[in-house]
């Protein structure tokens, strides 16, 4: 599965029900039994949630914004296929979750992929069940760090903590994720399936029970002033940068 919403893979909602809908196809084809994850804008895996569905929106947008958010995770994150994501560039937030979801991690060698939950860094939160993904892939005190700085880890530092689970030359990203997949295949499905599901049911199970408060905690969240104000911040920095 290629990503590809230019210039920089953000999670719009279009994009977010386009993933969701490929994903779905691909479940419910008995032929296919895995997923490579992978970008095809150059650099770029993804920026993470789109910042302009979060921006001066009114809170219905807001709430059938978030359920996709909630709805694309939890597709990932039980999918019963085996999902490894081979990340070929920058992996910012929302796009770093989708990552972690997969079931194995290969990202290129390269100082200018970083990646990370960086939701401070914009003056927002990282939500419960990012940051239980996050925990669940390399424990709670990186987790803690590494939310509150928001970082951004480049390769070495990624494989060092357990975010990633193999760095590799760039041009072999892909070729790594295919030599990795074999191993998975290997193993008799159903018994793959259900060990991912008893490994990863507790931390779906708490959004699930949770999905409405969820989105209302986020609508009140994200329509602040103060927020509001923060996000518009952030873009105009990105947008800056260029001048
Ligand atoms: C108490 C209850 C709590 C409940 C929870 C509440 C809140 C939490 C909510 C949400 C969690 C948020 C998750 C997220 O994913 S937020 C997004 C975080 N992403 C980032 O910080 C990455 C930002 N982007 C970049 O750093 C760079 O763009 C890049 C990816 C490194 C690429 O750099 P490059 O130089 O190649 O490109 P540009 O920066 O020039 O970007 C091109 C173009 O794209 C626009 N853009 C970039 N990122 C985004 C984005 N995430 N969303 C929308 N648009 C984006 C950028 O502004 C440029 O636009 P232009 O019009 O100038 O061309």
């Amino acid at each position: 599965m290629k990503m590809r919403n230019p210039p920089v893979n953000s999670l719009s909602l279009e994009f977010l029900t386009e993933l969701l809908i490929s994903l779905e196809k691909l479940e419910s084809d008995k032929a296919f039994h895995a997923i490579i994850l992978t970008s095809d804008c150059p650099g770029i895996f993804s920026a993470g949630l789109d910042l302009m569905e979060m921006c001066g929106r009114d809170p219905t947008h807001y709430a059938e914004y978030w359920k996709a958010v909630q709805e694309l995770w939890l597709r990932f994150y039980l999918s019963h296929l085996v999902v490894i994501s081979a990340i070929n560039g920058v992996n910012a937030a929302g796009g770093c979750l989708l990552a972690l979801s997969c079931d194995y991690r290969v990202l290129a060698d390269n100082p200018k992929y970083a990646m990370g939950l960086n939701e401070t860094l914009l003056g927002i939160i990282a939500p419960f069940w990012f940051k239980d993904t996050l925990v669940n892939t390399v424990g709670h005190r990186t987790a803690e760090r590494a939310l509150q700085l928001g970082l951004l880890f480049p390769p070495a530092e990624a494989l060092q903590v357990g975010m990633v689970d193999k760095v590799v030359p760039e041009d072999q990203v892909l070729s790594a994720a295919r030599s990795e997949l074999a191993q998975w295949l290997a193993i008799p499905g159903h018994a793959r399936q259900l060990t991912k599901s008893l490994m990863r049911k507790p931390t779906a199970d708490r959004l699930l029970k949770e999905r409405d408060a969820d989105i209302q905690n986020f609508v009140r969240f994200i329509s602040r002033d103060a927020i509001q104000k923060a996000l518009r911040v952030y873009l105009e920095k990105l947008k800056q940068k260029k001048t």
